[in-house]
């Protein structure tokens, strides 16, 4: 397929999401379905123009003077592509499968607008409703920041230190441009890929399959390394999905000591199954169900709560997540939050951590949930958050916003990852 087909496939899926309000994934997945004769290489193409579209759906409509998914392809292309109007019109032209070039219309719109002038919500790429969530968050930067949650996110990787190194991993990775992250200790990046290319499939690469290293946003690894499990431990991973997180803290135990994984949704946990089997953790715990947490009360070192949430700062991993959220879901998500908090505190031993993260940028599930749980419940003291990070990402301090008595925010503005929120409480008595 030339790049007009590839335009007009991603058009029909952008219809496809906005009409019938699916996941981004899952439109393109039944694309290929019933398009078999499309390549490996066309269906990444469509999908970068879907995923840039998505992310700046709001600048690239407003360039092109429409939100039409139209408006949004096209307008992926001139913001992400290296496209012009100019070059747009001379590869579409004489393509009987590309969608009718742009019109004089659409020139004269493109030709008129800057977007250096555009309203601040169009630069943000953020729904209205948002705006002041950020402004909260991010105060000046808050555009800036909004913007780089709507740009193409690096691939990163989490090796795994009980099994490989650093380096043999990068060696093995060998020109696909890996290099040690800036901050996780055990972060290995790979940036972001121009227009119509796609990131290497990792996971097919012999050192996935035997456990030699995890897909895992460097954001998220921060917040496991702050945890500061230590070998010996005992550590409840209170909300463990996937596994993730559990992996990472195992691998900071050394193998040694216990962790739990728990999930109110059982079969969230399935994968964590193979993934612990694959690299080699052998002191994770599966909890059953809530008569297995009874035991663990009051005994744990460290509760991690990686709490649900909005998921607002993995935007520029799933910008369908951005149109589609709401205040009510918001309000549900914060509701969950206080609850884990208020249940799962009990676990903490005397002296112990309860660490709060979330993959949120917003305030209100972040910072405004440890004040409301501080004032609530006695006896949990927050760390200071500056000297943590200090110990851990010594001399960098600028990358993070860090409340010392509240917690420690990273964002893809930055920080260079995922927006996450890390809080960590001791508890006194
Ligand atoms: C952000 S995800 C966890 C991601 C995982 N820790 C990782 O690193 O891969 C949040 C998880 O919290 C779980 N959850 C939601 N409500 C819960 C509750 N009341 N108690 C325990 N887990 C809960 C969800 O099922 C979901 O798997």
């Amino acid at each position: 397929m030339r790049l007009g087909g590839r335009l007009a496939a991603a058009i029909e899926v952008l219809e496809d999401i906005e009409q019938r309000h699916r996941p981004a994934a899952d439109a393109l997945k039944d694309w290929g379905l019933s398009h078999r004769f499309a390549g490996a290489g066309d269906r990444a193409a469509i999908g970068n123009i879907v995923y840039d579209g998505l992310r700046r759906k709001r600048s690239a409509g407003w360039l092109v003077g429409d939100e039409t998914p139209r408006a949004i392809g096209f307008g992926a292309l001139l913001l992400e592509w290296r496209e012009t109007p100019e070059t747009l019109n001379t590869t579409l032209e004489g393509d009987r499968f590309a969608p009718p070039p742009l019109s004089a219309d659409e020139l004269a719109t493109i030709a008129s607008r800057d977007l250096a002038q555009a309203p601040d919500v169009v630069r943000a790429d953020c729904p209205d409703w948002c705006a002041p969530l950020l402004e909260q968050a991010f105060g000046a930067d808050w555009v800036a920041e909004g913007a780089a949650l709507a740009s193409r996110p690096p691939l990163d990787l989490r090796v795994n230190t009980l099994k490989a190194d650093r380096e043999k991993i990068i060696a093995e990775l060998a020109g696909t441009n890996a290099a040690p992250a800036a901050l996780a200790t055990n972060g290995i990046r790979i940036p972001p890929i121009d227009g119509s290319g796609r990131h290497p499939n990792v996971q097919s690469e012999p050192a996935f399959q035997d456990g030699w290293f995890e897909v895992q946003d460097e954001g998220s690894q921060i917040a496991a390394e702050l945890a500061e499990a230590k070998p010996g431990m005992q550590v409840l991973d209170y909300c463990a999905g996937a596994g993730g997180k559990t992996l990472a803290l195992s691998a900071t135990m050394e193998n040694r000591g216990q962790i739990f994984a728990h999930d109110v949704e059982r079969q969230r946990l399935n994968p964590i199954f193979d993934r612990i089997r694959r690299s080699d953790n052998r002191n994770v715990q599966v909890l059953a169900g809530p008569a297995d947490l009874a035991d663990l009360e009051g005994r744990m070192d460290i509760v991690l709560i990686d709490a649900p949430c909005t998921g607002s700062g993995t935007w520029r991993r799933r910008p369908d997540a951005k149109w589609r959220l709401n205040r009510h879901q918001l309000d549900v998500r914060r509701g969950e939050q206080a609850m884990i908090l208020d249940t799962a505190h009990a676990n903490v031993k005397p002296g112990g951590l309860l660490v709060y993260v979330t993959c949120s940028i917003f305030e209100e599930e972040n910072c405004d949930q440890v004040a409301a749980f501080l004032a609530r419940r006695q006896g949990f003291e927050p760390v200071d958050h500056a000297a943590l990070w200090e110990r851990h990402f010594s001399g960098r301090a600028g990358v993070a916003r860090i409340d010392p008595a509240r917690g420690i925010s990273l964002t893809p503005g930055r920080t260079g990852t995922d927006g996450f929120f890390f809080a960590a409480l001791r508890r006194s008595g």
